[in-house]
């Protein structure tokens, strides 16, 4: 579908809860309210965060919601499709507690966000700004295959949103060079450039502008990426060219369409050890040239009343107790795969000898 049908398209619905991503600017909350002031702007800031799959957005909204900042936080999730629910329920919410206080969640279902679900975006922010007075900044975490140049244009050419909503920055333009742990350290420091100056070199040399902040697990100052302004008056020529190239993009040019997204769901407890086995079948043996670059998910483990997070990213994975599963959260087993070659079937009967009999 082109851009341009988007026009035709009904909006989806929304769901916002009353309970209240990858790289991104994020300016400290006092002093972005304290200039807001001074210029008399009480428009709420937006952080776009955009990044490859895996490439640690969630991790940077986590650590942006529970940082001690006292910032009244919204959050809006584009999850494709079946993917719903997963994504929120890895993501620990602040307690309030000088952290963030998260307002409303709102997910952006069945779509990525720069393409098809334009319209519930806008929906989305207006309902946002209804609320401003109890919000002090927005962020906007897309899927892994999204390109946030569509997003821009959506902020910028909404008459009614422009003045009420200001794009703060998008994490790519600040780039957060996240996972640097993972660089060995034969490749880093032995050669006169190491690897990561040699990757902030071909970054700069695609974007001489971006920013780059190195990080591990996006442990980042939230001055240098909340609150930046970075599409002021005076940045005024870097966003003209940013929707001058969304406009020359088609959806094709925006997706590699042959990667597809599927998810499995049961009801019954799993046998963790078994999951472990199967999960290093098909990540580690690539079982049946299934190519998964990306899965996650959320399990419900024999012997345990904590929700257990499923991460993959390639062959790297981790399963971990995050938290109690709530009184009021169905209980199951929800894992979502983003990859080539995925067999529906073959995944779904192999995970179910990963269950136990219901009791
Ligand atoms: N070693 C290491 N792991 C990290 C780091 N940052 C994040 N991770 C892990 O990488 C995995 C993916 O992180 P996420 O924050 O879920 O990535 P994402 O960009 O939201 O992923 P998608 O939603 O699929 O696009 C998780 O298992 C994280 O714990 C880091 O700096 N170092």
């Amino acid at each position: 579908m082109e851009n341009d049908d988007d026009d035709e398209t009904p909006p989806l619905a929304i769901e916002i809860n009353e309970s209240s991503s990858t790289n991104s600017i994020l300016q400290n909350a006092s002093s972005s309210t304290t200039r807001d002031e001074e210029d008399g702007d009480e428009s709420v800031g937006v952080t776009i965060i955009t990044g490859y799959l895996g490439s640690g957005k969630s991790t940077l909204v986590n650590y942006i919601l529970n940082a001690q900042h006292g910032m009244k936080i919204a959050v809006i999730l584009n999850e494709f499709g079946d993917e719903i629910g997963v994504e929120r329920a890895m993501i620990n919410e602040g307690d309030g507690d000088g952290g963030a206080i998260v307002e409303e969640w709102v997910e952006l279902a069945n779509g990525c966000v720069c393409c098809t679900v334009k319209h519930s975006l806008v929906q989305a922010l207006e309902q946002l700004i209804q609320r401003k007075d109890r919000l002090d900044h927005i962020l906007l975490e897309t899927t892994g295959l999204a390109n946030p140049a569509p997003l821009a244009s959506v902020l910028w050419l909404d008459d009614q949103l422009e003045s009420a909503v200001r794009l703060d920055s998008i994490i790519t333009d600040l780039i957060i060079l996240n996972k640097i742990d993972l660089v060995s350290p034969e490749h880093s420091g032995s050669e006169s450039l190491d690897v990561l100056e040699k990757l902030e070199k071909k970054i700069h040399d695609i974007n001489s502008l971006a920013r780059i902040i190195r990080s591990v697990r996006c442990e980042v100052d939230l001055s240098k990426i909340l609150g930046c302004r970075s599409y002021d008056a005076k940045h005024l020529t870097h966003l003209e060219s940013l929707l001058r190239d969304n406009k020359s993009l088609s959806n094709r040019a925006l997706h590699d369409t042959s990667v597809r997204t599927l998810c499995i769901s049961e009801w019954d407890k799993v046998d963790l050890d078994k999951v472990r086995l199967w999960l290093e079948d098909i990540l580690w043996e690539k079982k049946n040239n299934m190519d998964v670059y990306r899965c996650k998910g959320v399990l419900n483990v024999q012997n345990s009343d904590q929700v257990h997070t499923l991460q993959a990213v390639r062959e790297i994975y981790e399963i971990v107790p995050v938290r109690r599963w709530k009184h009021e959260e169905a209980r199951m087993d929800k894992i979502v795969f983003i990859g080539r070659n995925l067999q529906e079937g073959l995944l779904r009967n192999t995970f179910r000898a990963c269950l136990l009999p219901t009791e």
